[in-house]
């Protein structure tokens, strides 16, 4: 399948500040992208850049074989055939739905602007709002106008910059699912920023991991959040806690006992972290001799999964301060007041281990 959408070493520079870095993307038609990274990490950039609002220093992008930028060329934002939906919608207050809608295709004929227009608010379930004004309507409401008005010149690709973000959390996920089977009805390559990884999952079949410039990782949302590719990834994601290891030739030492390591974890880091899921520890009952206390209670909360606790390493069980840890996450049903002493171990499983450098 040929790629709707090629970046290619794409790096940017504003003001001396090297904002983006080298970064390489592809995505074919109908892919919906889910863009996330810490806050200045280039997300909005990237967009802008694809938008054809700012200037690559180096690198390429393409869209349906047609050339956009490159050292040679940069196609106007406005001959790129690319939607853009910002976080406020950039709605036009003193336009109604029909005039917003039809503001981006005024070069058509008024019969072919209104059957189109038609077209598309019976498909966002607007028809009755034809004639309201912005203010008039709820966010949800906004949000598909604004999808409507990027949909109606039929870009290539649709570029949406926190298009969740003002919308009611109980509404939230009741809209995502919505527009994601609007977007999959047109077919629609589509690119979109967050803050949030759980709309991702919701949301987008592949997802791009950012930091400072970078692309860290760039797979489908179940293999990221199953296979991080650094502790960056998973440490940003919050895929899990962190216990630091020691490993040697045998396995891992931990402060919650000695890990069974088959060959092909073992690698020659002195000092890692595995990634260990809730699911994954094991609170046992603490019996002298047995299984001796290993960590306290810190924080307790209730939760649907049942009480969610976070514990740290005991002070006593310390003798090498490295192994240390704190914000152990743990669900259980079992009630544990604060500061009780517990006895955890780690299940055997396809252990995850990080370096920080990495
Ligand atoms: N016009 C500009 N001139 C100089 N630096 C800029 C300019 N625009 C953005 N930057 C810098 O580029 C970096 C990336 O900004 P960008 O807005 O792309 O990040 P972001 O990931 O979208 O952030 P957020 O999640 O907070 O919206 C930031 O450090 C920002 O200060």
């Amino acid at each position: 399948m040929t790629a709707l959408l090629t970046i290619q070493q794409l790096s940017i520079t504003l003001q001396d500040n090297v904002v983006l870095s080298e970064l390489d993307l592809s995505l074919n038609k109908g892919d919906i992208l889910g863009l996330v990274g810490a806050s200045g990490c280039g997300k909005t950039t990237l967009l802008n850049a694809i938008a054809g609002f700012n200037k690559p220093s180096q690198g390429k992008i393409v869209i349906d074989e047609l050339l956009l930028s490159d050292d040679n060329c940069c196609v106007p934002a406005e001959n790129r055939q690319v939607g853009m939906i910002f976080q406020d919608y950039a709605l036009f207050p003193h336009l109604t739905v029909h005039e917003n809608i039809a503001f981006g295709i005024s070069k058509l004929s008024k019969a072919e602007q209104n059957q189109q227009i038609d077209q598309l608010l019976t498909i966002l379930k607007l028809k009755e709002y034809s004639d309201s004004y912005i203010h008039q309507l709820s966010g949800g409401q906004q949000q598909r106008v604004a999808i409507a008005r990027a949909l109606a010149p039929k870009p290539k690709l649709l570029l949406l910059d926190e298009p969740f973000s003002n919308i009611d959390a109980r509404l939230r996920n009741e809209l995502m699912v919505e527009i994601r089977q609007l977007l999959k009805q047109f077919d629609m390559t589509a690119i979109f920023v967050t803050h949030n990884k759980d709309e991702v999952f919701t949301f987008a079949d592949k997802m791009a991991v950012m930091a400072q410039g970078k692309l860290l990782q760039f797979d489908t949302p179940s293999v990221i959040c199953q296979q991080p590719n650094s502790y960056q990834v998973a440490d940003f994601l919050q895929l899990g806690s962190w216990l630091p290891c020691h490993l040697d030739a045998t396995g891992a030492q931990s402060l919650l006992g000695r890990l069974a390591l088959d060959k092909k974890c073992l690698e020659q880091h002195k000092l890692a972290y595995l990634l260990v899921k809730p699911a994954q520890l094991l609170l046992n009952t603490v019996v002298a001799g047995d299984h001796l206390a290993n960590a306290q209670v810190d924080y307790i909360s209730v939760t649907e999964q049942g009480y969610h606790y976070y514990l740290s390493s005991l002070d006593s069980a310390v003798t090498d301060k490295a192994l240390s840890f704190s914000k152990l996450s743990l669900y259980s049903d079992r009630v544990l007041s604060l500061k009780q002493q517990v006895s955890v171990s780690v299940k055997p499983h396809d252990f995850l281990f990080f370096s920080k450098s990495n």
